[in-house]
Formats: structure tokens, C-alpha cells, sequence
């Protein structure tokens, strides 16, 4: 007979929940890495031990449609707090739909800053952000509000740093995204209004680095869109045939940096867009982990990441606030969501000690993205961070699956921890590169971590939840949308998928402690944020009032 947990008294070891990030189950075996991966102990988890299917994308973890794929944020999100919020692209789309986003202090400083400028000319207004419509961390639909109302307010030139995706988006789509968007912008530039894409770069060359990963990427785009330095082009849509013809084969993320510039006769280009003293510049990107380092470049007093040479005086602003504990930064045009009463509050408060590990590139969303989007540690909480290769994941797709398993590990065997928690960065990270074969590698990398991390959970007499944020490596083609069969190039190879995708993830419940005593309840709704109450119930605790209901089942 099934029936409530509420008496259960818990598994006397740790519980520990591993996100396998980026590994979905796949809608179609072909073109799926994770079905074409050697897994000799993922096979044995899913053939022996109680597994369910999670939804992890769209309004099940809070993004506007469920046409949209889901992300590290809102699955971390989800995960860690147990609850669906609406999420920074729904959010944003709504305060834009309303025109709130407009009556905000944020804005009209913005406008004001921009309008005022310094040294009695007026400023200019720079919008820096993801130039897709991915949805994951910016909407260009977003941009193009923002765009309409500059003009609106009277500001009279707009200058945009276009970071090209080719990640959340197919992998060569730039020219899709830039080239009706300077269509639309030299349509707008009328009445003495002038905005244009003024440069950008990939989004995995420039600005957008996270956790301190890699600084001189942000370095890099600072000289890129505020001291106007890189190779020059007319426009955006010729850089993007330039850098193509000079760097073949290499996908919009890896694009190189470029400036556009006004061509003297003599050829000497003066770039169009420099961050000048009196300018207001926003940061059109809501999600905030590739957001933070960017905004530190730009409001931080003491800054030493690297040499700014110069450092405009602006006025900054970003889409959201990116880290609520720092403040960072200051102005946002949009309240981030409000996320309370996670997972890791509630079990500090139960006087429960916590691990958290992942390698760097991961190791915020166990952590900042875990616990709401704040950086802070609450009491009774460990954190661990392995660094992270500086290098193409396709060229070492095990990442540091031996590390965090190392450091896994270590923290069991220390009894000192009730919940432990890591993140395998590997479906995720190689999967975002196209590269089916190293991606079946990354998924064996995972294999393998599980296959010593298992025995020292029995060892301390625990439980593991063994799940994922999204789908990645299950999709590494794109798919027909009707026949679900991988699209071809023309010269008959399939087309590469970097993105994440819309399909389930596993929630495998690997229990070698209650006899078989425990399983998982499948439910049309059941989606990651039903883990939280699924932990606290393996430990025999209430789960917060706010949290969607566990799945754990007893027999
Ligand atoms: O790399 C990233 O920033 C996103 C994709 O845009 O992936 P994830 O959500 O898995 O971090
Ligand atoms: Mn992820
Ligand atoms: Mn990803």
C-alpha cells in the first residue's frame, strides 16, 4: 500500500542530490550522445532502482511558454527552492508588456543620465547584451522595446554591443538575428534619432565569462565595446561575413571581437560606439551568473581583475539586479523574482550541515543559483569549487567529473554532512560545443564519477537523487520539429545542436538502505521542483509549506 510519509522517520545517512547537468531523456535516439554513450551504471540505475521523468522546461520551472527550453538558472532555481517562480524572462516581458518597466526609477535615471551626457553635449545610450532570442539569459525582443522607447524619450543616439550567441540558439544563426535588426534600427533612425550596432563578438570570446572563470574574457570585452578596439567593419552583418571568411568553421559563440567604424578616405577607422563620460549604459541580459563580471568592469571602485585604462563615468543599469546579497548592481530596470525559503535556508534552520561542489564552471549554480540567487552562505553550509580547465570542452570532456567526485567523496567519508549536493558539469559544457563524439565521452565521464560515488553513499548508509536541470547532450542534432529526425546539412551531414532542449530529465532514487521499502511517484505534473520535499522527506523532515509536494513513495 502507498501512503503518505509523514511519519517516516528518514534514512539514517546523508541524502545526497547529483545533477548531471545537460542530460536529458531523449525524444529521439538518434542524435542523443547520452543513448550512443557506454553507461554501464547509469543502465544499472535505470534498470534496477525507481526512476520517474521531470519536467525542467518551460512553465514548470517558470519560464514564459513551454516553448521555451529550460537553463541552469531556473533549474537550480527550482531545484534548490522548491518552487516555480516567474522567472527573469517572464518578468521582464511582462513589466514590458504593461510599460512598468518605463515608469521605474531605473529607467528614467537612465534617460536622464543619457540626456544630460557631460561637457555640455548630451550622452549616448549603449545597450549591451545576448543578441538572441534564446531566452535563456536576454530576448532581442526585449532590446527592441528598449530601442523604441529610447527614441521615444528623446534620447538621440543608441549605440548596441551585440554579443552573438549560437548556444541557446542553432549555432550559425547570427545573420538571422543581425541582419533584420540593423534593418529595423536604420528604419527607426529618423528625426535626428541614430542607432546602430556599434560592436560585439561571441558570447564564449567576450564579456560573458561567469564565476571567475576567466577574466581577460571580460577584459577583452571591455576594450572591445568601451575603448573601441578590435578589427573594424562597417557594419554588424559584414563583421559577421568578415570574421566568417577569416576564422572558417568556428560557431557564433567562438566568433572573434569586432568594432564598427566610420571609414576616413585614407581608410582609417574611427569606431562609432565608444562608452564615453556621460553616456548611460544598460546591460540587456536578465540572468545574472554571465552578468556580474561585466557590471563589476563597470561600477566597482576598486576593481583589479584587470586594467580598465579608462573608466567612463556613467550611468550603469541592468535588466535585473544580478546578485541580491552584493547588490549588484545597484539600478535594475526590473525586481528579479523574489526567491524565498529555499531549500538551503531550511535546513540550516533544522541545525542540517550542507555540502555543495562542483567545478568552477558549474559551481554558482550549486550554490548562488542553488540558494536563490544569493551569494551568501547559510550557517551549516560548505562550499567546494574545483577549477576548471581553461580550455574548448570538447578537447577534455571529463572536465573535473574525478575532482568533484574526489572532493564527494572526502565529504562523506567526514560524516560531518546530513545533505550533500554536486553538480557534473560535463553533458552540459561538452554538449553546448556540437561535438557528438566528445559528448558521448562526457556522458561516460559521468558514468564513471557515478560509479565510485555510489559505493561511498552505501558506505555511509545514504541515499542519492540522481537527476538533471535540462536536457543538453540528449539532443546533439537538430531535430525535424514533426518528424523528430535529425535536419542534414547540404553535403548530407547532420546539423550540430549546441543548445538545451525541451525534453524530461530522469529522477533516479538510488537506495540500497530501506529494502526496497521506497520509491518515486510519477505524476503528470512531477518537475524539479517536487526534489526539495523529496530531500526533506528522505531525512524524515517537514517539508516548508511553500514547497511543491514530494514524490517519494513507500511500499
Ligand atoms: O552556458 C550558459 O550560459 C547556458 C546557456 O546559455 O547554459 P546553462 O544554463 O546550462 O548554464
Ligand atoms: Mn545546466
Ligand atoms: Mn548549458
Amino acid at each position: 500500500m502507498l501512503h503518505k510519509l509523514s511519519t517516516f522517520a528518514g534514512v539514517s545517512g546523508p541524502v545526497v542530490v547529483i545533477i548531471m547537468d545537460g542530460y536529458g531523456i531523449a525524444s529521439n535516439k538518434a542524435g542523443s550522445a547520452i543513448d550512443a554513450a557506454t553507461k554501464p551504471t547509469l543502465d544499472r540505475l535505470f534498470a534496477q532502482f525507481p526512476h520517474i521523468r521531470l519536467r525542467a522546461h518551460g512553465t514548470a520551472v517558470g519560464m514564459p511558454s513551454d516553448e521555451d527550453m529550460g537553463n541552469s538558472e531556473v533549474g537550480h532555481n527550482a531545484i534548490g527552492a522548491g518552487q516555480v517562480y516567474s522567472q527573469g524572462a517572464a518578468l521582464v516581458a511582462n513589466a514590458i508588456a504593461d510599460g512598468s518597466i518605463w515608469q521605474g526609477n531605473a529607467w528614467q535615471e537612465i534617460v536622464a543620465g543619457a540626456k544630460a551626457g557631460a561637457h555640455g553635449k548630451p550622452g549616448t545610450l549603449h545597450f549591451i547584451g545576448l543578441f538572441s532570442d534564446g531566452n535563456v539569459h536576454s530576448h532581442i525582443d526585449h532590446l527592441r522595446a528598449l530601442v523604441v522607447q529610447a527614441k521615444a524619450e528623446g534620447i538621440n543616439t543608441v549605440r548596441i554591443h551585440a554579443l552573438l550567441d549560437g548556444r541557446d540558439v542553432p549555432e550559425t544563426s547570427a545573420l538571422d538575428y543581425i541582419v533584420p535588426f540593423e534593418a529595423f534600427l536604420q528604419a527607426l533612425s529618423t528625426d535626428g534619432f541614430d542607432a546602430r550596432i556599434a560592436s560585439g563578438g561571441g558570447r564564449q570570446t567576450i564579456t560573458m565569462d561567469r564565476y571567475d572563470a576567466n577574466w581577460p574574457m571580460v577584459a577583452r570585452g571591455w576594450r572591445t565595446h568601451v575603448l573601441g578596439e578590435g578589427p573594424q567593419f562597417a557594419n554588424a552583418t559584414a563583421a559577421v561575413i568578415g570574421l566568417r571568411e577569416m576564422h572558417p568553421g568556428t560557431i557564433d559563440q567562438d566568433l572573434p571581437e569586432f568594432v564598427i567604424a566610420e571609414f576616413e578616405e585614407n581608410g582609417h577607422g574611427k569606431p562609432i560606439g565608444t562608452i564615453e563620460d556621460g553616456d548611460a549604459v544598460v546591460l540587456f541580459n536578465f540572468r545574472g551568473d554571465r552578468a556580474l563580471e561585466i557590471t563589476r568592469s563597470f561600477v566597482d571602485d576598486d576593481f583589479s581583475h584587470f586594467d580598465r585604462v579608462r573608466r567612463p563615468d556613467v550611468s550603469y543599469a541592468g535588466m535585473l539586479q544580478y546578485d541580491g546579497d552584493l547588490q549588484l548592481p545597484k539600478r535594475f530596470l526590473v525586481s528579479p523574482p523574489a526567491i524565498k525559503d529555499t531549500s538551503g535556508e531550511w535546513f540550516s534552520k533544522s541545525g542540517l550541515a550542507q555540502f555543495a561542489c562542483s567545478e568552477t564552471q558549474k559551481f554558482g549554480h550549486v550554490t548562488y543559483f542553488w540558494n536563490g540567487n544569493r551569494s551568501g552562505k547559510f550557517e551549516g553550509e560548505t562550499w567546494q569549487e574545483v577549477p576548471s580547465d581553461l580550455v574548448p570542452f570538447e578537447q577534455r570532456p571529463w572536465m573535473k567529473a574525478a575532482e568533484i567526485t574526489d572532493a564527494m567523496i572526502a565529504a562523506l567519508q567526514s560524516g560531518k554532512y546530513q545533505v550533500l549536493r554536486c553538480n557534473y558539469a560535463n553533458g552540459d559544457m561538452v554538449g553546448h560545443t556540437g561535438n557528438f563524439r566528445a559528448a558521448t565521452m562526457a556522458i561516460e565521464a559521468v558514468d564513471l564519477a557515478l560509479s565510485r560515488l555510489l559505493p561511498a553513499i552505501d558506505a555511509a548508509g545514504g541515499v542519492a537523487l540522481i537527476t538533471a536541470d535540462h536536457g543538453n547532450a540528449d539532443e546533439m542534432f537538430e531535430l525535424d520539429k514533426k518528424t523528430r529526425q535529425p535536419t542534414q546539412n547540404e553535403n548530407g551531414s547532420f546539423k550540430a545542436k549546441t543548445a538545451h532542449t525541451l525534453n524530461p530529465v530522469p529522477l533516479i532514487l538510488y537506495d540500497t538502505v530501506s529494502g526496497g521499502k521506497l520509491g518515486l511517484q510519477q505524476t503528470d505534473s512531477a518537475g524539479l521542483s517536487n526534489i526539495a520535499a523529496t530531500v526533506a522527506n528522505l531525512l524524515g523532515l517537514q517539508k516548508h509549506d511553500k514547497w511543491d509536494d514530494s514524490v517519494l513513495q513507500i511500499k
